[in-house]
């Protein structure tokens, strides 16, 4: 099926997508509306044909067993031997949830009920600032979704280090009051260098000001010895269970900074938009299915059209951070060159993911996807309703931008077009130089996620959208979505440079390069 899907490619290349518009119903039938989203995808080269050999490899992948595997609690990250259940977390009113033949729900609704009575204390004490300290998983996604529902907060400023680099922490506890500041350590193993580094030193600025530890640290990590050992006691740790991956993870403790900028009630709208989308996607027949059609657009693009990259461009400045929070989703998920079963991939690992908001990157990298030599399929992100009802001139302009930039992907501007642009500012032969650098090839793909606003349940609805996206590639490509054995030889790595930075171990045995660089460092570090 893979070698249909190139061979589909071969066969559409050379057609324009504008050309499908000739069909009336094409819009409709390439999109889809549930849950108060619409996701078009009609200005793409997929056509019925694409749509069925997409369908088939899903269908042959067996995305709906493996689906339903993941749900009930089968431990499909297998080479970490652990079932996958954040969606358990989302899971309010779903019944029981077992793993190992247990069920996890009691638990996951006592957490939660944990999580919601130290938000609020947090809340209603004297904090005027709280630090939370993590990076990945227990970073992006509580950072993003602060950002994105600003306008529901209530509670005290959030912020977040992660960089080990210490203009991180420095900069951020510049603006905070000793006296008035809480640090959430958020850390799944509790064993992440740059979170305890961070964390320390938030131990020591305490100290360094006089003011008191105590209850002025709280922990979210599956390793509650870990962080008594580093002093803060069971009582001010939430916990949760392997079962939830880093990069899934802010929908338990790890969203407490979201909690408690936006308190119980928001948080449990977020939750339940997760939840309406886990029900979607386990009910909906794979051609209504928002994240199967999400993934198979992208399938289509990455492993059809061979397009390398995809670019997340939401039309929504609060979530200017949900690109970053999708390159970890998607790169640390599906960026792999082994199968499940050991093999190599036969086909690419997941595409690179990156974006901005609109209409900040229209004026900074669009040149490149409109004129470049590769193509960037653009997922076009945008809310129908603004939440400043004195700005909607602003929101009007931002939704025009979106709708504009997917219509010039796909139409483009011919050279006879680009020539009567320029036809009266220049003499024949020079019209003919400057016309061409004013044509726009056009026939470059996009799809757009349309919905009402950015209120906590839609930002529920459209993060579990991506996440089961990116299960749904993985089934298909065959790769372990779950585990991120990447990660670790820099980690291991860094821990032994470490002291050949510092000068305790001499340089020897280093390719030439690091000695070079190490040695640069010694002469200048001062
Ligand atoms: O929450 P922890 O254990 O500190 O890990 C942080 C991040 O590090 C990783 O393990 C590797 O980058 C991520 O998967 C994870 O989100």
């Amino acid at each position: 099926m893979w070698i249909d899907l190139k061979n589909h490619a071969r066969r559409v290349e050379k057609r324009r997508i504008e050309d499908l518009f000739s069909d009336p119903d094409r819009a409709g039938n390439f999109s889809v509306s549930a849950l108060g989203m619409l996701f078009d995808f009609s200005k793409t080269q997929l056509d019925a044909e694409v749509m069925d050999t997409l369908i088939a490899l899903a269908q042959a992948s067996e995305v709906d067993a493996r689906r339903d595997a993941m749900f009930s609690g089968e431990k499909i990250n297998e080479t970490e031997g652990r079932a996958v259940l954040h969606t358990a977390l989302r899971n309010l009113d779903g019944g029981a949830v077992k793993v190992d033949g247990e069920d996890v729900m009691p638990e996951v609704l006592a957490t939660l009920d944990r999580m919601e009575a130290l938000a609020e204390e947090i809340r209603a004490g004297d904090f005027t600032d709280v630090v939370n300290i993590g990076i990945g998983g227990s970073d992006l996604g509580p950072v993003m979704g602060v950002l994105a529902l600003a306008p529901y907060h209530d509670g005290p400023r959030c912020h977040f280090v992660s960089n080990v680099d210490g203009a991180d922490i420095a900069d951020t506890l510049r603006g905070c009051d000793p006296a008035r500041t809480l640090f959430i350590v958020a850390s799944k193993t509790f064993s992440t260098i740059e979170t305890l580094t961070n964390a320390r030193t938030a131990k020591a600025w305490l100290a360094d000001n006089n003011a008191p530890m105590d209850g002025r640290f709280v922990a979210l990590s599956s390793n509650v010895p870990a962080a008594g050992d580093f002093g803060i006691p069971a009582d001010r740790v939430l916990g949760f269970e392997d079962w939830v991956g880093g990069r899934y993870s802010m929908w338990g403790p790890i969203g407490l900074s979201l909690m408690i900028a936006i308190g119980g009630p928001a948080f449990r709208a977020f939750l339940r938009g997760g939840q309406a989308m886990d029900r979607h996607f386990c009910s909906a027949e794979l051609h209504e299915n928002l994240p199967v059609l999400l993934a198979l657009v992208g399938i289509w693009h990455n492993q059809g059209m061979g397009n390398g990259t995809r670019a997340v461009l939401p039309y929504d400045n609060r979530l200017m951070r949900l690109p970053a929070y999708l390159q970890q989703l998607e790169m640390e998920s599906n960026g792999k060159s082994v199968a499940m079963d050991g093999s190599d991939l036969r086909v690419q690992s997941g595409p690179v993911v990156w974006g901005e908001p609109g209409t900040n990157g229209q004026h900074a990298f669009y040149q490149l996807i409109h004129q470049g030599t590769a193509v960037v399929p653009c997922e076009f992100l945008v809310a129908a309703q603004g939440h400043e009802a004195d700005l909607t001139h602003h929101h009007q302009l931002l939704v025009a931008n979106c709708l504009a930039q997917s219509e010039a992907l796909m139409r483009g501007r011919s050279l006879d077009e680009a020539r009567a642009k320029v036809a009266d500012k220049f003499d024949r032969d020079e019209l003919e130089r400057q016309a061409r650098h004013r044509v726009f090839p056009g026939n470059r793909p996009s799809t757009t996620l349309i919905y009402d606003k950015l209120d906590p349940e839609t930002l529920g609805k459209i993060i579990a959208l991506y996440e089961h996206r990116v299960f749904v590639e993985g089934v298909i490509l065959g790769v372990n979505s779950y585990d991120q054995w990447g990660v670790e030889l820099g980690k291991e790595l860094a821990t032994a440079l470490g002291p050949l930075v510092t000068g305790e171990v001499p340089v020897d045995g280093k390719d030439g390069s690091t000695a070079q660089l190490l040695k640069f460092v010694h002469t200048h570090a001062g």
